[in-house]
C-alpha cells in the first residue's frame, strides 16, 4: 500500500506534519526553559507515542534521556476497555529524577491517570505530562494536570503520527478521521 492509497481511508485532515513539527518546536523550548539545570528522562508510552517522541526529542537542544514503557487499553478496537495493562516496565529506576511522560493522546485520561499514578509511587522528584493531541473528555475531565499540549481534537477516532486504527495508519505523516467506508 502506498501513500496515497492511505489518504484514500482519511476524511478530515485535522494537523499536518508541518503544524505539528512546528508545534513540538514550541513545546520542547518551553521544556528546556522548565527543566534548566535538571537532568531530564522522557518517557515514550508504545507504541502510539513514537513518532512524538522522536520529533520532540530532536527538538530538544539539551541532554536527555530516554525511556519506554507499554501499556495497552485499547485492544485493536476504538473504544477503551478501561483495563490498563503494562506491557513492558521502564528500564530506569526513576527514583528521585524529573520525569516527564510523553504520549501522543488523550482520550478519556484513563491510561495517564494510571500511569502517572504508577509512576509516582515509584518517588521520581516529578512526573509531568507531555502530549501531542488531547481529546475534549480528557481536557474537561482529567483529574491530573496536563502541562504540555500540542492540539486540541474534537471528539472522533483519528489515525495517523503513530495513532492506530487496529495497529494501521501510524505511519501517516498527517492526523485524520478515517473515512466511514474503512469501518464498514
Ligand atoms: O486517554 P485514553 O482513553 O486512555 O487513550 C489514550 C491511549 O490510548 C492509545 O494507546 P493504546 O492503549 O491504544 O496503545 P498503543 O499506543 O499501542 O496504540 C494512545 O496511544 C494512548 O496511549
Ligand atoms: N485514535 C487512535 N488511538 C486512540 C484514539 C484515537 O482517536 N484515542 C485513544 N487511542
Ligand atoms: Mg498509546
Amino acid at each position: 500500500m502506498d501513500a496515497s492509497d492511505i489518504e484514500k481511508d482519511l476524511s478530515t485532515i485535522h494537523y499536518t506534519e508541518d503544524q505539528i513539527l512546528a508545534k513540538l518546536r514550541e513545546l520542547a523550548g518551553r521544556i528546556e526553559q522548565d527543566y534548566e539545570g535538571k537532568d531530564l528522562l522522557i518517557v515514550g508510552v508504545l507504541k502510539g507515542a513514537v513518532m512524538v517522541m522522536a520529533d520532540l526529542a530532536r527538538s530538544l537542544t539539551r541532554h536527555v534521556e530516554m525511556d519506554w514503557m507499554a501499556v495497552s487499553s485499547y485492544g485493536s478496537g476504538t473504544k477503551s476497555s478501561g483495563v490498563v495493562r503494562i506491557l513492558k516496565d521502564l528500564d530506569t529506576d526513576i527514583s528521585g529524577r524529573h520525569v516527564l511522560i510523553v504520549e501522543d493522546i488523550i482520550d478519556t485520561g484513563l491510561t495517564l491517570t494510571w500511569l502517572v499514578s504508577n509512576l509516582q509511587s515509584r518517588g521520581p522528584a516529578s512526573v509531568e505530562i507531555c502530549t501531542a493531541f488531547r481529546k475534549p473528555d480528557a481536557a474537561a475531565k482529567m483529574a491530573v494536570p496536563v502541562r504540555y499540549v500540542g492540539f486540541d481534537l474534537p471528539d472522533e477516532f483519528v489515525v495517523g503520527y503513530g495513532l492506530d486504527y487496529a495497529e494501521k495508519y501510524r505511519n501517516l505523516r498527517c492526523v485524520a478521521t478515517l473515512a466511514p467506508h474503512v469501518y464498514s
